[in-house]
């Protein structure tokens, strides 16, 4: 905890758009088990995210297809708003040059906790800090279905930042890296879900980040390519980035990663070394 209230302040200096007052540490985050030296990349504090849900069934209709016909019939609608509260009391801190695991359960709130990371979903309550600018490469990250691939890395290398000589230098590499070869001047409306994904890895680990959150982003690539990604993540560790993998591939969170979350129901149910959590967790 001593480590964690030094740090801090590093935290707040380098990050002005922070107003010191929001920079809550109360209640304060647990400490990691393993304790790393330097400064946190990512600070979770007792994050909670709720979903609301408008238009869903409520209790009594759980599963009742006669009602659902009935309001079928009489064309009425559901009034009801719900609240699914997909991540519940999450806190932990991150370390440059960590790359850590999130594996759990479907519907255990992993992607909702790495949007919440990369600022895309506000927290219902408690804070996530950031040193460094996150970005989040998801199955569905936001490339071109209609433009070519060449076109989709000019622009998709343009949104991080790159200056078109950046671009320019990057772009054979880029190419290579994916695979996608001739594909390249095809829309990518005509690529499969595994070049897909291969592109906008490509795309997306072309720059130095740090904070890059990758979700499922793996999956779809063969061997070959889930060998070349592995590879680049270890290499953006050496950089000093931290990288946040989703998969539910263990053997690839346990070759990549140097530390394991593991999410239950919305809550942290183990977080440590990889061989320990995915020993429980396999369990
Ligand atoms: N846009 C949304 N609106 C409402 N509820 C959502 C939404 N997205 C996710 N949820 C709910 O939040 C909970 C956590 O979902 P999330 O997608 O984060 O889980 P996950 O662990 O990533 O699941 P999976 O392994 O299946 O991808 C689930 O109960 C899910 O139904």
């Amino acid at each position: 905890m001593a480590e964690l209230t030094e740090e801090l302040p590093q935290v707040k200096a380098d990050k002005p758009a922070v107003p010191s007052t929001d920079v809550r540490v109360h209640p304060a985050p647990e400490p990691s088990p393993h304790p790393r030296t330097g400064t946190p990349t990512v600070i979770v504090d007792d994050l909670h995210i709720i979903y609301r849900v408008y238009g869903a069934a409520s209790e009594s209709e759980k599963g009742n297809a006669a009602n659902a016909l009935m309001r079928l019939v009489k064309r009425q609608g559901r009034p009801e708003m719900k609240e699914v509260h997909a991540v519940r009391g999450v806190s932990f801190v991150s370390y440059h040059g960590d790359a850590i695991g999130i594996i759990g359960r479907n519907g255990s709130g992993k992607s909702t906790l790495l949007r919440a990371i990369a600022g895309l979903l506000p927290p219902h309550s408690g804070a996530v800090y950031t040193d460094g600018q996150p970005s989040l490469l998801g199955v569905n990250a936001a490339l071109m279905r209609e433009l070519t691939g060449e076109r989709n890395i000019v622009l998709g290398c343009y949104a991080m930042g790159m200056t078109p000589a950046q671009v320019k230098e990057r772009y054979d590499d880029i190419v290579d890296f994916s695979g996608i070869g001739e594909f390249v001047q095809f829309p990518m409306s005509t690529y499969s879900s595994g070049m897909g994904a291969r592109l906008r890895f490509a795309i997306a680990s072309a720059k130095a980040h740090d904070v890059l959150l990758i979700d499922e982003a793996l999956a779809t690539g063969d061997r070959e390519f889930k060998r070349k990604s592995q590879e680049r993540i270890m290499q953006m560790r050496k950089e000093a980035g931290t990288v946040f993998l989703v998969a539910h591939n263990l053997d690839v969170i346990e070759e990549t990663c140097n530390r394991v979350i593991w999410l239950h129901k919305g809550k942290i149910k183990m977080d440590g070394d990889p061989k320990t959590v995915l020993a429980a967790y396999n369990a």
